[in-house]
């Protein structure tokens, strides 16, 4: 008769299990009766208690003992709770506003909330069981977060775009059991659409929890402007995460200081900084300079093969300048490096993976490029997460006059010359210039006075004097950016540009130099700069 019960029971006499029903040998895992009621007593699963009753059977006395789900009221309580706990957090779920996604370690879809079924116009029962691979294929999202860190297994945020042209700013989480495996992937998205993001971005800055930054923002970098203060402060936040980060804005404004900037706030500032012109490498060398080639690769190459710079930049930053010039050739293969961090050398077979942090820069806009086709639309948004724009020094004239002051400091050092101290009016012009090649061209400007001043004090500065310094002394011709100089210059001295308080007197001066006043003057800048 107690075979045939579901409840597992069995029979104790003496400290000896006689025998046990088929429920009872399955709950405890055990296929004999005649057992040392010691060694049984632990087999029994949490959750259950043991019931006993005192009995007769065959005439002796012994101990029917019933194998019981445990209903004492403190683990009913915790159970209860559990409960609710579990039900309040479904609540908080489904109440956000914000998208939640979770799959499990293959990319297949364990859980959303209502507002990812809004986002994506499908119904839960749909999106549950689906991969993220398969709902990327669809365009129901792209790029999927999710499958970036189910490959990376790291924490990653990027801007994703959904099938009916919303964008989402999507971080997603790795979680890991405890012994290391990859178990699960927690996604949150929220819609940025109408968001214009350098203001949201301000916004997450203001309400940020994560730790404030040690970093003294303007340890390195001249930041008087609020504008530019604020530019350090979003800098210093986004330094303590691996987010890829593109700086925009105009020639000269500070794109290259500001990444060095990131970097060396960041934990890899230990770490190279491996910085790539992409601009100034021929369109056929590209590829092997950032991705290294083998030995043998092609003719001229080195025998014993070459590192790229991704590689020399494992562990650290890679910093891709003037990332809008790169040929629509290697932008594709840049894209596979963005995604996965792999990438396979020149002449090589199997691709390999670094652990690079990318910041990218350029004075283009890119949105135009993708819309004419000449920059991949899949790389800008993979590479569009954490945008910082430069303001340009007309922006932030409050930087002018420490600007200054540390450069005619600087030029006297290097050059062996008495320090220039300028004259009020020379200040005022350098503060009503709108300096289109900006800090760069500053620098060039003061450089130049520094070495042909006849005076150390009160030094004027005409317009003349900007021109010339801003790109034809040879001092800028050693320098770095005599090319980028050039572009500015092209457009650095409009009269119109000129300081509206002194304009009359600098004008004539001007003129009187033979100034770019008349198109036969515009014509011959323009052949000197090019
Ligand atoms: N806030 C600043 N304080 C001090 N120096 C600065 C600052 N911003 C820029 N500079 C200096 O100005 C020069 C030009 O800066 P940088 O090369 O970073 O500009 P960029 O925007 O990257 O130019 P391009 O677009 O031409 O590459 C550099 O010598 C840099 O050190």
């Amino acid at each position: 008769m107690f075979q045939s019960l579901d409840t597992p029971i069995f029979w104790l006499r003496n400290g000896i299990i006689e025998w046990m029903n088929k429920s009872a040998k399955s709950l405890l895992h055990l296929d004999t009766d005649s057992l040392v009621w010691e060694d049984v007593y632990p087999r029994l699963p949490a959750g259950y208690v043991f019931r006993l009753h005192d009995e007769r059977h065959h005439g002796s006395n012994g101990v029917l003992v019933e194998c019981v789900p445990d209903t004492n009221p403190h683990l009913l309580r915790e159970i209860e709770q559990l409960r609710s706990e579990n039900s309040d957090l479904e609540r908080i779920l489904e109440a956000s506003l914000d998208e939640v996604f979770v799959t499990n370690a293959d990319g297949v879809t364990v859980r959303v909330n209502e507002t990812a079924e809004q986002l994506y116009g499908m119904r839960r029962s749909d999106l549950i069981g689906k991969s993220v691979f398969e709902l990327e294929q669809q365009g129901v999202f792209y790029p999927s977060v999710i499958s970036i860190v189910l490959k990376e297994k790291r924490r990653i945020t990027i801007l994703q775009r959904t099938s009916s042209g919303q964008t989402l700013i999507a971080t997603a989480n790795p979680v890991f059991d405890e012994r290391g495996n990859l178990v699960q992937v927690v996604s949150n998205a929220k819609d940025i659409t109408d968001v214009r993001l350098d203001v949201w971005m301000a916004e997450q800055l203001k309400t940020s929890t994560s730790r404030p930054s040690s970093l003294n923002p303007t340890a390195t970098l001249v930041a008087e402007s609020d504008a530019i203060k604020q530019v350090l402060e979003l800098a210093g936040k986004v330094a303590g995460t691996d987010a890829t980060v593109i700086i925009l804005g105009e020639t000269g404004a500070g794109k290259n200081r500001l990444a060095e900037y990131i970097h060396e706030h960041s934990a890899r500032a230990n770490e190279a900084f491996v910085s790539v012109d992409c601009a100034s490498i021929p369109e056929t060398l590209v590829e092997s300079e950032l991705f290294g080639y083998e030995r043998g690769a092609f003719t001229g190459a080195n025998k014993a093969g070459k590192k790229g710079k991704v590689e020399l930049a494992d562990g650290g930053t890679l910093f891709l300048d003037e990332i809008g010039e790169l040929p629509l050739s290697v932008q594709g293969k840049l894209l596979d490096f963005v995604q996965r961090r792999t990438f396979t050398r020149v002449g090589g077979t199997r691709p390999s993976t670094v652990n690079t942090r990318l910041i990218a820069a350029t004075n283009r806009n890119l949105e135009d490029m993708v819309r004419n086709d000449t920059f991949r639309a899949d790389l800008y948004y993979r590479l569009n997460v954490i945008p910082i724009t430069v303001p340009p020094l007309r922006r932030r004239t409050a930087d002018i006059p420490k600007l200054t002051h540390g450069l005619l400091r600087r030029f006297a050092v290097l050059h062996g010359v008495p320090e220039v101290k300028l004259s009020p009016e020379a200040e005022d012009l350098l503060l009503t210039y709108d300096w289109p090649g900006n800090v760069r061209e500053l620098e060039n400007v003061l450089e130049r006075i520094s070495i042909t001043s006849p005076s150390p004090v009160h030094h004027r500065i005409s317009p003349r004097t900007m021109y010339a310094g801003s790109c034809h002394s040879t001092v800028n011709r050693r320098t770095n950016g005599c090319r980028k100089s050039r572009q500015s210059l092209r457009v650095s001295m409009p009269p119109h540009a000129l300081p509206t308080r002194q304009g009359l007197h600098c004008a004539s001066a001007w003129t009187n130099s033979n100034g770019p006043s008349s198109p036969r003057r515009s014509r011959a800048i323009a052949r000197r700069t090019r």
